[in-house]
């Protein structure tokens, strides 16, 4: 399912001090599989969350820190210690109510908090990412930009810095509106932003000229070689084919949609308003696809995710799988469990039971119970 490889990145240890539903707590995982089995509302999604932070990333629920601030506690912290490419490392993360968090990788403070992903990377599947194929563009956007920036800090940067330029120029617009700014100022922010925006199209094609025959191999696999996927970007404006015209292009789109933004005081054309768009035999699954090929596309993604990981880093992600394994059938499951046992992908896993692990693979994982944000080794 993925190419041949071993991953290099293990998460040795956790600790939680007033994270979600965890007032104090510290594990040490298994280098392989471990799973998390309780009932529900016991706190194993915010163990996955928190292991998810340490890849820079943010939560996969979008949840702010003050959301993931235990109630009525004044600061939380998550730290790690672990290997990549057989280096051992050290994450600390404090939120004490500031704007943003304290980051420290091995005893460096990082300025930019993605930059975390130089030890680790994580993909995380949930339920939540059937959204991805019937949800809104935003959805699949996020999936583009979260996977793009784990390999590259370089883009989240640039990434960072258009979304606050949109701001500032949605701003501009509402002054324009209101008779407090004038249209030179408008030329020059159009000058900022169009480089910025151009980067991200050019950065966000050619990851899906690299995730698309990955995404399309899996979902054929899954499919049993009956469908075809495939991955297409739409942009909000025309692009000619010859990338040297992009900046153009963009300022053009600017210049003819500029009294249409006046009157909504919005930036309607560049990357924030792009879309992943998905097609099952040329046909756009947000229109046709089932519930289970909704299922299979995101899974095809989120696998090919990891295999585009892997392509840059030569190290696999660590892999989070967030109540997922009831929703494939037993032996998709068992194939994909043995692929990331056989790749050493450090897996986390969350269960309400163990009746969807295969017998056989139970001795090769780590089991721990969840119960009341607490959490401990358990042989059943
Ligand atoms: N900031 C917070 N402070 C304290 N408790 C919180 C906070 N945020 C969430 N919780 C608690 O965490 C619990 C939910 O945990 P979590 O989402 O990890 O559940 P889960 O074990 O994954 O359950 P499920 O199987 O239903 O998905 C709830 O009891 C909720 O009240």
């Amino acid at each position: 399912m993925f190419p041949w490889g071993r991953a290099l990145v293990e998460i040795k240890s956790i600790e939680l001090v007033h994270f979600r539903n965890y007032e104090q707590v510290k594990v040490p995982f298994h280098r392989g599989i471990n799973i998390f089995v309780g009932s529900n509302g016991q706190g194993k999604t915010n163990l996955l969350e928190a292991i998810a932070l340490l890849s820079g990333n943010g939560s996969h629920r979008d949840a702010k820190d003050t959301d993931m601030l235990s109630w009525q506690k004044d600061f939380y912290r998550i730290k790690a210690e672990g290997l990549t490419f057989n280096h051992p490392f050290q994450i600390d993360l404090l939120y004490s109510g500031e704007k943003r968090k304290k980051v420290q990788l091995n005893g460096r403070t990082l300025k930019r908090i993605y930059d975390l992903s130089e030890a680790v990377n994580t993909v995380i599947f949930s339920p939540e990412d059937l959204a991805l194929v019937k949800g809104s563009p935003s959805e699949r956007r996020r999936f583009l930009d979260r996977e793009i920036g784990q390999t590259s800090p370089a883009y989240c940067d640039v990434l960072q810095r258009y979304q606050k330029a949109i701001t500032q120029r949605n701003a501009l617009l509402r002054r324009i509106r209101q008779k407090e700014a004038t249209m030179a100022e408008l030329d020059l922010w159009d000058e900022q932003v169009a480089p910025l925006a151009v980067e991200l199209l050019q950065r966000r094609l050619d990851s899906i000229a690299k995730i698309a025959p990955y995404a399309r191999q899996i979902y054929n696999s899954l499919s049993e070689g009956k469908e075809e996927l495939d991955l297409t970007y739409r942009s909000s404006f025309p692009l000619q084919y010859d990338r040297n015209y992009w900046l153009d292009d963009y300022k053009k789109a600017l210049r003819d949609r500029r009294s249409e933004e006046i009157i909504r005081q919005v930036t309607l054309v560049g990357p924030h308003r792009d879309d992943l768009q998905l097609y099952i035999n040329k046909r756009e699954a947000k229109l046709y696809a089932s519930q289970g090929q909704q299922r299979s596309i995101a899974l095809s993604l989120k696998l090919a995710e990891i295999a585009f990981i892997y392509y840059f880093r030569k190290e696999y992600p660590i892999v989070l799988l967030d109540d997922v394994m009831s929703e494939l059938d037993p032996q998709r499951r068992e194939q994909l469990l043995k692929d990331l046992h056989r790749r050493q992908v450090q897996v986390f896993i969350t269960t309400t039971h163990l009746r969807a692990f295969p017998a056989t693979m139970m001795k090769e994982m780590a089991l721990f119970r969840v119960q009341e944000g607490r959490l401990w080794p358990t042989s059943e």
